[in-house]
Formats: C-alpha cells, structure tokens, sequence
C-alpha cells in the first residue's frame, strides 16, 4: 500500500505526517519553532531555522516508514515574505502575517479607491499581513533590501528553493500575497504596479496539484528519501484545513484555532466580500475559501499563560487545568469583556491599529475571569466573521473545529455556546497536513479508503443563549468606540 508524506509549515511547528491509502496515519513528527519580535509590531522566524525543522521532520517520518513514499505534499502558513538577492542569499529574515510593521502604508492604501480594486482582484485585504504591503514598505524604508531583491519569496518558496535550486509557488499560497490575480490566476498587473515590481521578481506560477520533480541528490539524502521523490506543489494552511476537514460542500464551514483563528466556507467561484471583510483564496482548481481570520487566537492565550498566570503559581502552568479553572467561572465572566486586539486585528476589524483592552473590570474578577474574558472575545471575534460570512457567501449548515484548540473539550464547548450553533470535531490530528495528503492523494490519482473516523459534536448549552448575546452587542460597540483612541497609544 502506497503512503504520502504530508507537510504543515506552521507558524509554531512543522508538523510532518505519514499517512496510507487506507487512511491510517503510520507516523508523525512535530517539530518547534519560534517567532521573534525585536521590535513591537515585527514578527519575524529565521528561515533556515524552519527549513531544517521540515528536513528534519521529513527524515524522522521517513526512517520510521522505510519504503520510500509515494509523494511528499505540503501545506504552509499564509503571507510570509523574504527578499532574495541574485545569489540566492536571503537579505532579510522572514517576516511573518503577524507583522504590523508597513501600517503607514496600509492606512494610505485603504483610504484611496485601489484598495477596494486590489482586495476583488487579489482576494486579500489590504493589510498589514499581505506581502503586497510588505514590499511597499521597504521600497520606501529599506532600498538598499528592495533594489538588490532579485525575487520576493515565502517560506514555502524558500524551502522549494532549497530542495529544487528554483523559485516555484502554487496559485493557494501565491493567493494570499496580495499580488495575485484570482480570477485569471496569474500575477497581478496593478498590484505589481503599486510595488513597483515586474513577474521576474516573484516565483514562478504552478498549481496546487501541480508534480514537481528534480529533488537535489544531496537534500535527498539528508531526507532519506529518493531523489525521484515526486512532490505535490500543495496549498496554504487555511486552505487546506478545508480539505483536510472534508468541509468542500456548499454550507459547510471550518474554524480554526491555532496560533492565529480563522472561520472559512469553501465556494467554487473567486467571489470577494463587497464591504471588504473577507478574504478569498485559491484552492485547488474549481475551488476556493473565503472567510476571515483572526492575529489574535492561542498566541494571546500563551502570552496571558506566561505573563499572569505561570508567575502566579511559580511553576509552569498546564494550559489544561488553566482552561479547565477560567471556564469554571460563570459565562459572560461576570460582566468582564475583552477586546484580544494584542497584534492589532484583521478580520472582522482589519484594524492594524487596534490593541487589546479588558472593560468592566469590577472588584469581584480574579485572574480566571480575565482568562475567560479573554477566549470569551476570541469566540465573538470568530462569531462576527460567521455573520458576515453568512452574508456574502451564503448560510453556514454545519462548523467544523480543528487546530490545536480542540484539545481543550471545554474551549470548544465555549465555542459551542457562544455561537448557539453545534460544532463538528472529526478524529484529525492536523486538519491543514491531512489535507496536503489527501491532495497529494488525488493528484496521484491512488485511490483512497479513508473514513472519516469519530465524529464528536459539542451541543450548545441553551441557558447559555441570553448572556452572550447581550455581552456580544457589548462586544460590537466597544470596538466601535475605542477605534479612534487605538492610533494614539
Ligand atoms: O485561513 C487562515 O487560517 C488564515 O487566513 C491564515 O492567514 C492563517 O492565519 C495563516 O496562514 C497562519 O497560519
């Protein structure tokens, strides 16, 4: 029986799976890595740092299954840019979709009508997180990196780069640059005008389940694996957690809580959101996500870990038994709201500028109200995207959750009764690796006998239902009231 090697170049972790034509996962590998931020807005990883973790996780899932596999497919996290220069030399570090740093040039863009035209060519909001953005900021504030670039690249495209000596992108990830046209699926004229660039200095255009060969002699040894491996070219993170969840039909949703959050629906034609609330990427051929992600999903967890509640307890906390004590704390945290903005916001507020902020602090709130508080903004956040999701693509039948927040039977429990709606967890280790499989899968043409394994569904908890209503119309306005004050601090 064949086997595929899927790969999820995550922000935190590669993660690296082996699974069979019968569905069964025979071995993974997990593989840390972490984002530095050495000024306030920068979020940046060390791309060799990653592109050993990924070899590194390829050899050890190799060496447990010992024949070669069929293919090896990958998955990537969105909107990640380095400058390369002639040589091939990387001139800056990675800079990731948490990175705020070219704001002045998303407020400029967004208030002149090319921002509404970019977003319905592109697909991608014109913000902080787009590549787009990125290299318009160092045209202006780094010439020296932008005039000695000879290709603008992500880190899949760095990790390619390294296993077969070229610059090749997929139409998914290429989707989410903000310089690429989805409807024509090609670079986009009028994107690559505003940064002032040609298609010479960005990969070449494949598509998702394109085959690419020509693995080098020495990385396939370092991976333990043929040269003439095929690799499936594959899709980003978001993208492919819709397929690896099985959610392609009509109605059918995801949400996604990892290091950042997202809700997205997949739809078959490139339609964008008229008010500009969503994204639109590129799947696959015939398929395509819309929905809106959130900066803000367990990295503002991990930061209240670590700063409230790890000194509190002097010893490291377990993330379990702190979800378990903050949700054990009356919904609605007794009238204590969040506003998780810590990295500025993107969907539904698309807001660089926003910060976070706990209102309605009263003398009975302990550090687990905040804590609940705090995932309790998260949910309204993920909640307002569903609405205007529900909007402009259609109704949401059925939510599918995966990342690592399903681990926590509690969070999703929360997630359950805020959105009065049941959510779906199908038995998936990583929903954005297994859908690099199946694609690999499918490009291959090997048949396929996975079951969809247990289903578990968390039912909301109607008594729930009246307390983050109202707290979520307080939600709403909070935001709309501090917008102006958020640009000042
Ligand atoms: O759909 C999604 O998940 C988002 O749109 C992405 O922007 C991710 O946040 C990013 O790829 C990091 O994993």
């Amino acid at each position: 029986m064949e086997y595929i090697i899927g790969v999820d170049m995550g922000t935190s972790s590669a993660k690296v799976i082996a699974v069979r034509q019968d569905g069964k996962v025979m071995a993974n590998s997990q593989q840390e890595y972490s984002i530095s931020q050495p000024e306030p807005g920068h979020s940046e990883q060390d791309p060799e740092v990653i592109l050993m973790a990924v070899k590194s996780g390829i050899r050890s899932v190799a060496t447990i299954m010992k024949d070669p596999p069929a293919a090896v497919s990958f998955s990537t996290a969105m909107h990640s840019i380095l400058a390369m220069d002639q040589e091939g030399k990387a001139l800056t570090p990675l800079i990731i979709w948490a990175d705020n740093r070219s704001q002045p040039v998303v407020d400029r863009l967004r208030n002149s009508p090319l921002s509404a035209s970019l977003h319905q060519q592109s697909g991608t909001p014109v913000h902080a997180m787009s590549p787009l953005c990125k290299i318009i900021w160092w045209k202006e504030q780094s010439p020296e990196i932008y005039n000695n670039t000879a290709c603008f690249i992500g880190i899949k495209e760095y990790v390619f780069y390294h296993f077969f000596g070229r610059y090749i992108t997929d139409h998914s990830t290429a989707s989410a640059t903000g310089l690429f046209n989805i409807h024509d699926l090609t670079w986009n004229g009028p994107s690559l005008e505003a940064a002032g660039i040609t298609a010479a200095q960005l990969p070449e255009l494949v598509s998702s389940n394109s085959i690419i060969e020509g693995l080098l002699e020495s990385v396939a040894q370092e991976l333990g694996i043929p040269a003439t491996t095929k690799f499936v070219a594959g899709a980003s993170d978001g993208c492919l957690a819709q397929l690896g969840s099985r959610a392609l039909e009509k109605g059918h949703a995801t949400l996604t809580i990892g290091t950042s959050g997202a809700v997205r629906m997949t739809i078959d034609q490139p339609l964008t959101d008229p008010q500009g609330r969503l994204f639109t990427y590129v799947l696959t051929p015939g398929y395509f996500v819309t929905g809106g992600a959130i900066n803000n999903g367990g990295v503002v967890l991990q930061w209240y870990l670590d700063s409230f509640l790890q000194s509190a307890t002097e010893k490291p906390l377990n993330v379990d038994a702190g979800l378990q004590q903050a949700l054990s704390t009356a919904p609605g945290a007794e009238g204590l709201l969040c506003l998780p903005y810590l990295n500025g916001e993107r969907a539904p507020v698309w807001d660089g500028h926003a910060k976070g902020a706990f209102i309605g602090v009263q003398p009975q709130h302990t550090t687990w109200h905040f804590m609940r508080a705090l995932l309790e903004g998260m949910a309204f956040g993920l909640f307002s995207i569903t609405e205007a999701l529900e909007e402009t693509a259609g109704k949401v039948d059925k939510i599918f959750v995966s990342g690592g927040f399903t681990n926590s039977a509690e969070w999703v429990q929360l997630m359950a009764d805020v959105f009065q709606r049941p959510m779906y967890l199908r038995n998936e280790s990583d929903a954005s690796a297994m859908g690099a499989v199946l694609l690999g899968f499918q490009t291959l043409q090997l048949e396929t006998a996975f079951t969809i394994g247990r289903e578990k569904v968390f039912t909301p908890q109607t008594e729930h239902a009246e307390v983050y209503k109202r707290a979520y119309t307080v939600h709403r306005k909070l935001y709309s009231a501090l917008k102006d004050v958020f640009p000042l601090f």
